[in-house]
């Protein structure tokens, strides 16, 4: 396998069923490393259940999905050992604290205490959370258990990065750290792949952008190139929103 070249993420005719309709229909995504992007859709779009699928939480009815080369139903293992997928409702253990949590997680992952310990330290000062290492995780705020289980996400250094709806619920200071994180991510090379209903996290931090929609792709590119797109098939697009409403609609 040539790692240098292979995608990160590469979802090739993805098919999910849910009593009988397609959740997923036929979903192709093709993310290169080391990019940023972004999936918006509607409600019920199939998002959520894409990001299952390929996080090997739920098995696809058609289809493949590969993590760096990695088929995540022929080759689990390697796939999730090269991801993190944090989902919208993380499950943490309120009787640790930050560091044991951090510890226990980076033990399932197989990070030696020598490298874990001193990333553990560097996430929790990231996410302003080091003030709280002597407090159990079960008195922390929503906003901070999300930005714990980012740092678990975190722990075992993986190369692609999958988040569902990370910012929500997230005061200004918190989601400004965990922005600012992903960023440092991709700094390094590393890819994130992140879904929001937040048009304006998409806007400023997305490379690409994905509008999924009845589990399909309907466009995807920059979003200059999604404000093209947008104007060649009917009005303007100056915002992001205007462009995603007025591509949502004509597809519906
Ligand atoms: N476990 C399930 N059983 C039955 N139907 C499901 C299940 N999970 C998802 N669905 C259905 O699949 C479709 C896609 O749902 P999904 O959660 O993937 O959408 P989404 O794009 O993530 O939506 P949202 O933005 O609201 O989170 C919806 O019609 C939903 O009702």
């Amino acid at each position: 396998m040539n790692t240098t070249s292979t995608a990160a993420l590469e979802i090739t005719g993805l098919v999910k069923f849910f009593g009988g309709k397609p959740a997923v229909d036929s979903l192709d995504l093709s993310i290169p490393r080391g990019e940023f992007h972004a999936l918006l859709g509607p409600n019920g779009a199939g998002k959520t259940t894409t990001l299952r699928m390929v996080a090997g939480l739920l098995k696809p009815d058609g289809g493949t999905a590969r993590i760096l080369g990695h088929d995540v139903t022929q080759d689990p293992v390697a796939a999730k050992r090269v991801l993190a997928f944090l989902p919208d409702d993380p499950l943490l253990y309120g009787k640790l604290r930050p560091l044991e949590y951090l510890e226990f997680v980076g033990g399932l992952w197989g990070v030696a205490p020598a490298i874990g310990a001193p990333r553990a330290e560097e996430l929790l000062r990231w996410l302003d959370l080091w003030n709280h290492t002597g407090e159990l995780v079960e008195g922390f705020s929503r906003g901070m258990r999300q930005k714990l289980a980012l740092a678990g996400a975190l722990i075992h250094d993986p190369q692609l990065l999958i988040l569902d709806e990370p910012l929500t619920g997230l005061d200004a200071g918190a989601a400004r750290q965990v922005k600012d994180l992903l960023l440092e991510r991709v700094a390094q090379g590393k890819t994130v792949v992140l879904t929001t209903h937040i048009l304006e996290i998409a806007e400023r931090l997305a490379q690409r952008i994905s509008i999924i929609q009845r589990g399909r792709i309907i466009a995807q590119g920059t979003l200059d190139e999604l404000r093209a797109h947008a104007a060649a098939t009917g009005g303007p697009g100056a915002s992001l929103e205007e462009v995603f409403l007025q591509l949502t609609a004509r597809a519906a």
